[in-house]
This record gives structure tokens, sequence and C-alpha cells, in this order.
């Protein structure tokens, strides 16, 4: 457990203005974390992930899969994906961060990115499929990596690390006004897998 986990404010609002971002630091010790993160690496049905670019379809390095209540479709890079059952293990994450966040969610994407050379680009995840303002709870797990927001109109940014085992959330209007981003780095040689449980509008 990172010592410095008791000076972490989860109610402390990351953002300055218009959305709403929290930090819990690290919810799990590093040894549950990295049994965690090795159950994720064993079971869950990793793909490599695909998206349409000027009308190609390119594949990604990183790994992504999709689990929900329902097999939900949900599109986003122009591609659609039907959502997995429920492992034991994401069910018992998801109640979990449900228990944190004081949230419901109904749906997770799950990202494995191998080393610092895979991140992801500036975006926000305000998907037509996705409850309006609906709470985002991120779970990190294995390499520690840099987490970036900057807002769509004042361009500030606001960043901090996501250590392992530790869990994020945004929530309010935060997807409408601010874009965030997992910068690539060559200083990270390990990998990282990261959950962000959802609601999809039934
Ligand atoms: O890997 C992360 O921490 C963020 C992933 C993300 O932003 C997403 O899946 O939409
Ligand atoms: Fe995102």
């Amino acid at each position: 457990m990172d010592l410095f986990n008791d000076l972490i404010d989860s109610t402390e609002n990351l953002l300055s203005y218009d959305g709403t971002v929290n930090y819990y630091g690290q919810i799990f010790s590093d040894e549950e974390a990295f049994g965690v993160f090795d159950s994720l690496l064993k079971e869950i049905q990793w793909k490599n992930d695909k998206a349409v670019v000027f009308g190609k379809v390119i594949e990604t390095k990183r790994k992504v899969a999709w689990y929900g209540d329902i097999p939900f479709k949900y599109t986003y890079s122009n591609i659609t994906k039907e959502a997995l059952p429920w492992t034991d293990l994401l069910l018992k994450l998801k109640e979990l961060v449900e228990l944190k966040t004081n949230e419901k969610y109904n749906s997770c994407l799950l990202n494995l990115y191998h080393d610092g050379s895979e991140g992801m680009a500036w975006h926000s995840d305000g998907e037509k499929q996705l409850k309006p303002n609906g709470a985002i709870a991120s779970l990190s797990f294995g390499a520690e990596r840099k987490f970036a927001f900057k807002h769509k109109q004042t361009k500030e940014v606001i960043a901090l690390q996501l250590a392992s085992g530790s869990l994020l959330v945004m929530k309010d209007e935060t997807q409408i006004n601010w874009l965030h981003r997992l910068p690539p780095t060559t200083k990270v040689k390990l990998p990282r897998i990261n959950l962000t449980f959802r609601t999809i509008l039934v």
C-alpha cells in the first residue's frame, strides 16, 4: 500500500470546473493488484482493437475486451462490439467499484497496454449509447501510468499518475467539456490493464 494513499482525499474534485474527477488512490494492496492483473490477463478474451481510419480498418497493438449485463452492442471508432457475459472476477470488481463510488454500472471496457509505447489519444467517452453525464469508474492494474485531462475550450491540462490497484471516477459534465488521454512513454516497460465501468442505455 502506498504510504501517501492516506493523504488522498477521494472527495476532492481534480477538475477546477465543468466536470468532476475523483481519485481514490490504491483501493487494492500491491499484492492484491498483482493477483487481479494476472487473473485478468489469463481469463479475459483479449482482442486487438480495430478502428476505421479514412475508411480503412486498422488494428491497434493495444488489446481490448467488452463485458456487460446483456450482449449490448457498443460502437466506437466506427466498430461495433457485442458485450460478453461477466466473469466472476469482473462482477466482484464491479460490485466493489459500485460500493466505493455509490453509482451503478452495467458494462465494462477493458484495455491491455503491453508497455509504455501503447496509450490512448485525446478523446472523451461521450458515445450516444452511454447514459448522459453517467459516471465512468476506472480501475488500473500493473504499470503505473500518467493520465491527463484537457479542457475542450480553455485547453487547461490536469495530469495525475494512476497507481496499480487504483480507482478514478469521471462524472457530471466531464465528458462534455474535457478530453482525456493515456500518453505513450518510453519510460514504462511493463504492461497495464485498465477497466472502465460504464452505464449503457437500454
Ligand atoms: O487506460 C486508461 O486509463 C483510460 C482508457 C480510456 O480512456 C477508455 O477506455 O476510454
Ligand atoms: Fe476514455
